[in-house]
Order: C-alpha cells, then structure tokens, then sequence
C-alpha cells in the first residue's frame, strides 16, 4: 500500500514527572527519522511541532495532585486530535512524537473523529490509572483510562469522542502495574500481554493476537509505542525505565508484523527523553522502529 506519513511533533511533558520528554520530537528528527522512513517506502511530510503552552511558568508539581497539568495535557490533546484527523482526512497517516504518553489522548481521539479504531499499545506500563487511583498524579500513567472514559474521566468529553470500546484495545509488553490498576485491567475488557506472555509464546503470536483484537470489527489501528517497552539497555533514554523489556529483535519483529497488517491508520512514538540517553540512541532505535512498522524490510 502507498502510504504518505505527516509527522507532528508534540514537544509536551506535562504528563510526566521527569523534564527532558519534551525534546524528544527534535531528537528523533535528529536521529534522521525523515530519511529512516523515506527509505521505508513511504513518502513523509514534517509538519513541525504543535504549540504546546508556555514553559518558563512551568512547574512540574502545578495542579491538581491527583492528575498534575490535566488543563495543559487538555489544551495538547485538542490540538493534536485536531490535527491527527486533518492530517487524516487529507490522506496521511500521522505519526505523532512525544512528548510523554498523555499525547496518546489527542491521538486516539483523532484517529478515532471518523472511524472506529482499535488500539495496539507497546509498554511497559498499563497507562490505566485514573486520578483517584495514580500513585503519581502523572497523566502519562492515565492516557488508557482517559480515552475510555474509566472513573473520573467519565465526566471528560474524552470516551465519547474516541468512541474506542476496551474490547479492541490490547497492552503488549506489561511488567510494572500499580496494583489498583492491575486490579482495573483485570476487570476490564482489555487484553493486556505481559512480558511472560511474551516469554512463553514468543513475539510472533503474541503480537498476531494483539492486532486480531485491535482489527475486529474496527477500521484501522492507532499504534502507540512507548519506548519504554523496550529493554533499559536498548532505550535507555526513557523516564520510567523497568527491566526485562523487548528485546531489540522482538522490537523489530513486532514492529514488522505492524506493517504486515497493513492495519495501522495512526502511529506514535512516545517518552523518548533525550536528557537521560546516551548519544541519542533511544530516539536512533524510535527511527528504526518507525521504519519497520511502516514497511522497512532487511530485504
Ligand atoms: N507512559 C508512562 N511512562 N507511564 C508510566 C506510568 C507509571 C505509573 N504507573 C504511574 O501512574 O505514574
Ligand atoms: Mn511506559
Ligand atoms: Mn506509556
């Protein structure tokens, strides 16, 4: 399939308790993403960065504890969806850089204005908490739960405007869940693959089922790839590392069955932080990744 790929950068770190998130677009631009992706076979067009609020008044610990900067994660996650399903209706697919994970709302929300869509999220993390139930109070531990409209964020517009429904949402990747929201991906009707999922029926299957649920009955996929899946020691550069991650291989080998899919209608790389990487490597590895999900092959 010709795909044309509208890059839009989301320069934001509201969502997370550690600063430096918010350079990520230009360290995967750096990383050569635009070329990385050319050589992907698609044709790519950078939109540049979205504005996002004003910095110099920025306090990590403003707001509400309970759910830190939700008023600039909202004011993000409007422009964005606005600018996902423009981009879409005009015949890309977006791929939005983070910035830290809260941007997947306006994704989600987006990609989901003129279709149904299922959702495939690479983490280590549920992303599930709510504000009554974070142990941080960081939007980027919620941006599952917003878009599904769980618990205080049935009162957000959010639900009703990504329409998504659990049944089509799958976690591939989990190891570190807070105990309330393993509780709430328990009772949910998500599929979440941990990591021995991965373990013991390999990155091949797991991957497979994970784009079944997000496919069924949908008319494409948001990708969503927090490169904190991945190992420490592959993408170091993340703010909320956790052991026994993908593997650089299982990475690419997902990311190859992605594109193998031809299912993905929006795309996003998410909670690279250049200030805790070692000479860009994390937002090299985003650009490789991007490469394969999008149809770069070693042959
Ligand atoms: N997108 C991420 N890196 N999320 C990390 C979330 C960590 C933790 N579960 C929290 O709610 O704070
Ligand atoms: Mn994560
Ligand atoms: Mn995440």
């Amino acid at each position: 399939m010709e795909r044309n790929v509208k890059i839009l950068g989301a320069p934001t770190d509201y969502g997370a308790n550690r600063r430096g998130v918010d350079m990520g677009p230009s360290a995967i631009r750096y990383a050569g993403l635009a070329d990385e992706l050319t050589s992907a076979g698609v044709s790519v067009e950078d939109a540049g960065d979205l504005s996002v609020p004003h910095h110099a008044t920025h306090d990590p610990d403003a707001g509400s504890d309970n759910a830190k900067h939700l008023h600039e994660v909202r004011e993000v996650t409007t422009t964005l969806a606005d600018a996902v399903s423009t981009a879409l209706a005009d015949g890309w697919t977006p791929l939005a850089l983070g910035g830290d994970h809260s941007i997947a709302i306006g994704s989600m929300v987006g990609s989901a204005r003129d279709a149904d869509i299922g959702v495939v999220w690479f983490d280590a993390h549920g992303d599930y908490n709510t504000p009554e139930t974070s142990p941080s109070g960081n939007v980027h531990g919620m941006p599952l739960a917003a878009a599904l409209g769980v618990g205080d964020f049935e009162a957000t517009d959010w639900a009703n405007a990504s329409g998504l429904s659990a049944e089509n949402v799958a976690i591939v990747g989990l190891r570190d869940v807070d105990k309330t929201e393993a509780a709430a991906i328990r009772d949910s009707d998500i599929t979440a693959f941990t990591m021995s999922d991965i373990d013991e029926r390999g990155i091949v299957e797991v991957t497979n089922d994970a784009l079944d649920v997000a496919t069924d009955g949908t008319d494409g996929v948001h990708i969503s790839l927090d490169l904190d899946w991945l190992d420490p020691r592959e993408a170091p550069g993340v703010g909320t590392p956790v052991r026994g991650g993908a593997t650089y291989r299982e990475a690419h080998e997902a990311m190859e069955l992605v594109a193998e899919s031809g299912a993905m209608r929006s795309f996003e790389l998410v909670e690279v932080n250049p200030i805790l990487d070692q000479h860009n490597e994390t937002a090299e590895l985003a650009t490789e990744l991007a490469a394969s999900a999008l149809g770069k092959r070693i042959l």
